[in-house]
């Protein structure tokens, strides 16, 4: 199985704005607990700025490195690089992976945000390493959410031919996260469901368990 393809299995995306506690606290639980990817998302109402944002994604990568988890970068391909993430994961609207990939180097990971099969086979033919495809369920997390597609979008992808690592997002926590890999996911990526859980660990461990 393909290294990455492992990595998607639990991925926790963060930004401090998500957190009611601190966000390092919540990283370290989550990845004492198993979490296997790990993306900063520093995004929308009350999200953090400049050095501010700069710094806390220092201290995150530094947690992601020690539990030797990849850490991923969201839209932000400038501070991708000026962290020496792992990689990034741009949306349909935040640039070209032809020219993210120029810049950021063959050796990162790329992920893709896609929504329907036409954008996960555009995704596959631009070079993505992985896509993300949602929204699974609805949330409030995302403001600018598009139409929810439940799972049954990932198995037409699947039956498009695409065989690349793919993870669920949107909504998805212990009790549908499942449905999600029963539909042809690689793994689960989840924000609220880890970042506002009650027990981060036994949360990690439902949402593997799958
Ligand atoms: N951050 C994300 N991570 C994933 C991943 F695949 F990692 F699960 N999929 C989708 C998104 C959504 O990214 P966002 O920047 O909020 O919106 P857009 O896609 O419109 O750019
Ligand atoms: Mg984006």
């Amino acid at each position: 199985m393909n290294i990455l393809r492992k990595h998607m299995q639990v991925y926790f995306v963060m930004g401090s704005n998500n957190c009611d506690r601190n966000p390092e606290v919540v990283l370290k639980e989550a990845l004492e607990a198993g979490v296997t990817c790990f993306q900063y998302r520093e995004k929308g109402e009350g999200a953090k700025l400049g050095i501010e944002k700069l710094e806390l994604g220092a201290r995150l990568k530094e947690l992601c490195n020690e539990y030797e988890v990849p850490f991923i970068v969201n839209d932000d391909v400038e501070l991708a690089i000026q962290l020496d993430a792992d990689g990034v994961h741009i949306g349909q609207e935040d640039g070209n992976i032809t020219s993210i990939r120029e810049k950021i180097g063959n050796e990162k990971i790329v992920g893709v945000s896609t929504h329907n099969v036409e954008e996960a086979l555009r995704a596959v033919e631009l070079g993505a390493d992985y896509i993300g495809v949602g929204p699974m369920y609805f949330t409030s997390t995302k403001k600018d959410i598009e139409e929810v597609k439940g799972p049954s979008v990932i198995t037409a992808i699947r039956e498009a031919g695409v065989t690349l690592p793919i993870v669920g997002i949107g909504g998805i926590n212990i009790s549908n996260a499942k449905e999600v890999m029963e539909a042809g996911a690689d793994g689960v990526a989840v924000i609220s469901a880890i970042s506002k859980a009650e027990n981060v660990e036994e949360t990690v461990i439902k949402l593997q368990r799958g």
